[in-house]
């Protein structure tokens, strides 16, 4: 069957709320909550076809829209490919031009059902927070933990221990460490590579090698996986291996990494296209650089010294 390529918005507020809407009587799925968008028409690209449904659906004028995923699904009716942009900037009022009815939800709490079946794993991605922390204690645990509170205290939601120096006994105390002050402020926290000490100390998930994709014949049971990617071969594989997101790195040229050839923003975003997972963008960046990231197909930004400045 031929693939029908649909543009899709998530409408995102200042407040962080998106805009869901419920397909109109006479629709397949009538009554279904989707996001806003629909079929790329012949001589449209994904991006004009986005803003022309947003004024049709919503009567909106898009002035900022950034690509995000891309959700392949089969329905019975058709073979869809969903691209999905974030639309974080335009003029008007949103109102339902179709007969639809809209609904503003939180990221995290969606409060209406039922959604479009192809839609679930879209809002897990949503609750991805922009910032991704990469600590950088080094051989100084306690030294750390200041800059980790204030970053928490400023918005970090989701973090991950990676200190490769640290002897196995000082990395576990610093890993619960972090883990029970990322918890008070509900921050999500990922330990690098050790799958046996995330499961010890009960944290939300794991950031696997590129090295650990290729061996792992199965996604390790922890609610996040994650994987660190450097080229489309390891995009694949985090892919059908079914992790939740990746990390492609080094986006630029960085102090951590010296010698290491960077990718450069145009490739960054050719291995960002068509691609399932959400991706944050690593190395040489600074939380400045979230919306450049995003222009070119990032879900977010990791940062390492970044985050805790
Ligand atoms: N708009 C939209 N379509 C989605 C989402 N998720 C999803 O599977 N789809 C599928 O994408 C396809 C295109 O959607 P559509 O019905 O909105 O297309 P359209 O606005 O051009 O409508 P029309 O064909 O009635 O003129 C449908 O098969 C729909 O089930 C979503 O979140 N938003
Ligand atoms: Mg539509």
């Amino acid at each position: 069957m031929r693939r029908t390529q649909v543009a899709v918005a998530v409408l995102t507020r200042a407040d962080g709320a998106f805009l869901l809407a419920s397909r109109p009587p006479g629709k397949p799925y009538a009554g279904y909550w989707e996001f806003p968008g629909g079929k790329v028409e012949p001589g449209e690209t994904v991006h004009t076809a986005l803003v022309r449904e947003l004024h049709e659906e919503l009567g909106i004028e898009v002035t900022h829209a950034t690509p995000w995923i891309t959700r392949y699904f089969d329905y019975p009716h058709a073979h869809v490919t969903l691209s999905f942009f974030r639309v974080s900037g335009w003029h008007g009022e949103p109102h339902a031009k179709e007969g639809q009815t809209l609904a503003w939800q939180t990221p995290g709490t969606i409060g209406v059902a039922p959604v479009l079946p192809a839609n679930h794993p879209v809002f897990a991605a949503l609750a991805l927070p922009a910032v991704y922390g990469i600590t950088q204690a080094g051989s100084d645990p306690a030294g750390f933990m200041p800059h980790l509170d204030n970053a928490l205290e400023g918005g970090l939601r989701l973090i991950q221990v990676r200190e490769k120096s640290m002897p196995a006994a000082t990395l576990e105390a610093f890993a619960r460490a972090v883990l029970a002050r990322a918890q008070a402020h509900q921050a999500r926290v990922l330990v690098n590579a050790d799958v046996a000490l995330v499961q010890r100390i009960g944290a939300q998930g794991v950031q696997l090698s590129a090295a650990q994709l290729g061996e792992l014949g199965s996604r390790p049971d922890l609610p996040l996986v994650a994987a660190s990617c450097h080229n489309a071969a390891e995009l694949d594989r985090a892919e059908a291996l079914g992790c939740d997101f990746a990390l492609l790195s080094p986006l630029l040229p960085t102090p951590s990494h010296p010698g290491a050839p960077a990718l450069g923003w145009d490739n960054f975003a050719a291995l960002c296209t068509g691609r399932t997972l959400p991706i944050y963008a690593l190395g040489g960046l600074g939380s400045a650089d979230l919306d450049r990231a995003r222009r070119h197909g990032a879900h977010g930004v990791a940062l390492l010294r970044g985050a805790w400045l």
